[in-house]
């Protein structure tokens, strides 16, 4: 299990699987280095990080399912540390963004769905709903992506939102984070917190 997280009111965390661009995405949100790229799984543990101001963070928790040379077990005892952490900190949690390929996610989830399987970024995307934390699907590498909105709309229907992906901006983010292409995925999250501000003034008021 994880070792405790630092004492704030508002925390936004980073998932998804293994080599999808997190280290990447995590150095244009906070303009850190980050281990990117060379051994996959690499983070084990979440890294906190004060984002917009100090009473917020983001947290780049580890990169889940396969990961070359990672043995079974240990890549689902991360995975049940990822969803145990978002489960123990989901009151605080505002938004969960979880990090996918835009050029192979549609793939993916489609090679593993069946009967006994739900594919992890489909798994993922219901479990933050279920824990009451706000998902934004932030589909990094567009710039490998030639039919986009086609893309965009198929990965929709596999999460069970109605295409066309553009009614989902709030959502659905598709970015490019290498290229320092985030715009998107700012507007959802930030959106997010707007709305989880005014619950917090619906309490008061
Ligand atoms: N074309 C393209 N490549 C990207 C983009 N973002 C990341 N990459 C590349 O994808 C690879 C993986 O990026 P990382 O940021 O290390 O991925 P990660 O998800 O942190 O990987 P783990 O450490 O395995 O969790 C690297 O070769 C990156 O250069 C992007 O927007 N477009």
């Amino acid at each position: 299990m994880f070792d405790s997280r630092p004492d704030r009111d508002a925390e936004v965390v980073l998932v998804g699987r293994s080599n999808v661009g997190k280290s990447t995405l995590m150095r244009e949100l906070t303009g850190h280095t980050f281990d990117t790229g060379q051994r996959p799984g690499v983070t084990r543990e979440p890294n906190h990080y004060d984002w917009a101001g100090p009473d917020f963070v983001l947290t780049d928790l580890p990169g889940f399912g396969f990961m070359k040379g990672v043995p079974e077990d240990v890549r689902e005892e991360i995975k049940t540390d990822v969803v145990r952490y978002v489960e123990a900190n989901a009151e605080k949690i505002l938004v969960g963004i979880l990090v996918v390929d835009g050029k192979s996610v549609v793939d993916i989830i489609d090679r593993h769905s069946g009967p006994d399987e739900i594919p992890h970024d489909v798994e993922m995307f219901h479990f933050l709903r279920e824990v009451g934390v706000e998902p934004v699907v932030a589909v990094n590498k567009m710039d490998k992506v030639d039919d986009g909105d086609e893309r965009l709309d198929d990965l929709c229907d596999r999460l069970g939102l109605h295409p066309p992906w553009q009614q989902w901006q709030e959502t659905i983010a598709p970015i490019s984070a290498k290229r320092g292409n985030i715009d998107a995925l700012n507007e959802a999250v930030r959106h997010h917190l707007h709305e989880a501000q005014r619950d917090d003034l619906f309490q008061f008021f």
